[in-house]
């Protein structure tokens, strides 16, 4: 994994900080198409929907501090933000369960400039052995262990059924795993020290659908 590490950013930042940190990214790159060198907070704030002091104390997580009267550099926070973010290194990462949101993973070619590569996908299913999606093999799953051991492969994505899910998962710590990202509604049950992203297109429909109902549009 390659780290720049230029900045000199603040630690643990809250999670609602980290989900905004992309969005001023992609603005960023908005206004520097745009030629725009420098941008005050009250400004990213306006076109965020954010209050500027909230901007103020998210963008401080990078490491880079605006001037007054002048505001950010856009490139130099551009740079921060991807720095902090981990989108320019490369986290490779291995996937289970090369099934319809596996593939669909794996086809995302995005990803790549999101800093995450996934380097193989796994699955039992021999119908699924042996096929390439998006240009990533799809092996066996019992070279996950072998692979593992060669590949210094610290990220996992479990996209599988429910119920393997906890096992799948325990299977990757073995194999030297620090972070999940689980696709599956299985509430993991692993040591402390694994990281572990749930992300649950369930929880969001209902979220949706509820206020939707609340609305009563
Ligand atoms: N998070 C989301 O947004 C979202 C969206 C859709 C589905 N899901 C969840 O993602 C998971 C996968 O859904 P899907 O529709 O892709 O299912 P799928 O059945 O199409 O794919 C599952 C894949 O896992 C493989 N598999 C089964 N047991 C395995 C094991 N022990 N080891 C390795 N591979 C194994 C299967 O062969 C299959 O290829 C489910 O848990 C589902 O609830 C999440």
């Amino acid at each position: 994994m390659k780290e720049t590490g230029k900045y000199k950013p603040k630690s643990q930042a809250p999670e609602p900080t980290l989900k905004r940190l992309p969005g001023y990214l992609y603005f960023l790159e908005q206004v520097k198409e745009d030629g725009t060198i420098n941008i005050s907070a009250p400004t990213i704030g306006k076109e965020l929907g954010l209050d500027p002091t909230q901007v103020v104390k998210d963008l401080a997580f990078t490491g880079v501090r605006g001037k007054p009267r002048v505001g950010y550099n856009t490139y130099e926070l551009i740079h921060a933000l991807e720095d902090f973010l981990g989108f320019n290194k490369v986290n490779e990462a291995f996937l289970v369960g090369a099934g319809n949101l596996g593939a669909a993973l794996m086809a995302y070619q995005e990803h790549q400039s999101l800093g995450l590569k996934i380097l193989a996908a796994f699955d039992v299913d021999e119908r699924k052995i042996g096929k390439t999606i998006g240009g990533i093999y799809v092996l066996e799953y019992n070279k996950l262990f072998s692979l593992s051991d060669r590949l210094n492969v610290k990220i996992g994505i479990i996209t599988t059924p429910n119920h393997v899910a906890q096992e799948v998962a325990e299977d990757m710590v073995n194999c030297g795993i620090k972070a999940i990202w689980n696709f599956t509604s299985a509430k993991l049950g692993l040591s402390e020290k694994i990281i572990v992203q749930n992300t649950s297109m369930s929880s969001y429909a209902a979220v949706l659908l509820r206020r939707l109902s609340d609305a009563n549009l």
